[in-house]
């Protein structure tokens, strides 16, 4: 769904977002827990999205694949039109906005159950994998959270996707500082294939979200992880949970990298609406179809960023 006249509003509200206390997520102590589960449910079913503080992604680790990135998008163009690919099964493509609209520049890679990465700039490819590893660890306790906050077993999301050969891929996205843009268009609105995307950055801005009709500013402590519930936690959920509408908007006094982690099931599960989110008042309300499939259904959007969600709605 994209507005018809986006391009002339940007504007977006500063209201608080939901935020996980990922420390209390994983305590021992199940008075924590469950406080986090709770905070997990209100955030998912209200929103869609939240921010996560106090996680257990090293602030080394996410500046080092900040500045790799940083390296890689001022490589000469040269270098970067090896992976200009029209081929979506391929697995780093790189890619540039349609200038007329939208300043962006981004790199996709599949780093799951393969890892892949461009051998340039020298240690991305390190940086990026121990990156990988912290946030996946991180996305699978989210994932265990937001079973419980469903009243299913923490590891229902985790079995039942097949996570141990989940299908995970990074989006790499540059944006110019707004004095150095024509464009205000970063992203138009769209929602995301996979169950959760996982996004840092060098500095907060430029993303929003659609809550009740209104977009709201992605504001973000430096060292927070913003979450968005993704299309394939909608299909699962039968529509309890919604895939966040998000945009981006070339906004920021300063030029903006963000690395989301799309952490998705394996290639091979079909992906259906689950009995526990469906009965005779609420039939299966998605077409289900593998993960694999509805990646390439989703006409090369494992590129593009754009959703089938609303082709296979029923
Ligand atoms: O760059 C951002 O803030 C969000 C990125 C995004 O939505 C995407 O790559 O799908
Ligand atoms: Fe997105």
């Amino acid at each position: 769904m994209v507005e018809t006249n986006e391009k002339d509003s940007f504007s977006g509200e500063d209201e608080t977002i939901p935020l996980i206390d990922y420390s209390m997520l994983v305590s021992a102590d199940p008075f924590l827990q469950s406080q986090a589960v709770e905070d997990l449910a209100r955030a998912c079913l209200h929103f869609g999205f939240f921010s996560v503080t106090n996680h257990t992604v090293p602030d080394t680790v996410i500046k080092g694949v900040i500045d790799r990135l940083f390296e890689f998008f001022d490589l000469p163009e040269d270098e970067k039109l090896k992976y200009d690919t029209k081929d979506p099964r391929d697995l780093i493509r790189w890619g540039k906005g349609n200038l007329n609209q939208v300043s962006r520049e981004f790199i996709k890679v599949a780093v799951r159950p393969t890892f892949h990465c461009p051998p340039n700039p020298p240690g991305l490819s390190e940086s990026l994998r121990e990156y990988s590893t912290k946030v996946r660890e991180m996305g699978i306790e989210l994932l265990g959270g937001i079973s419980r906050a469903l009243g299913l077993e923490q590891h229902y999301i985790e079995r039942k996707m097949k996570l141990e050969s989940g299908y995970d891929f990074f989006t790499a996205n540059d944006y110019p500082s707004r004095k150095n843009s024509e464009n205000r268009i970063g992203q138009f609105a769209h929602t995301d294939p996979s169950l959760l995307i996982l996004i840092i950055q060098n500095v907060s801005g430029g993303l929003q979200v659609q809550h009740n009709g209104k977009w709201l500013n992605v504001n973000l402590k430096p060292n927070w992880i913003f979450v968005n519930v993704a299309d394939h936690l909608e299909i699962l959920t039968n529509g309890k949970y919604k895939s966040a509408l998000h945009r981006v908007v070339v906004n920021n006094e300063v030029r903006r990298v963000t690395l989301p982690l799309f952490l998705g099931p394996s290639l091979d599960t079909v992906v259906t609406p689950a009995p526990e989110f469906t009965d005779d008042g609420h039939p299966p309300a998605y077409l289900g179809m593998t993960y694999k499939q509805y990646l390439e259904y989703n006409q090369f959007h494992v590129i593009n960023g754009k959703s089938c969600l609303n082709q296979i709605r029923l």
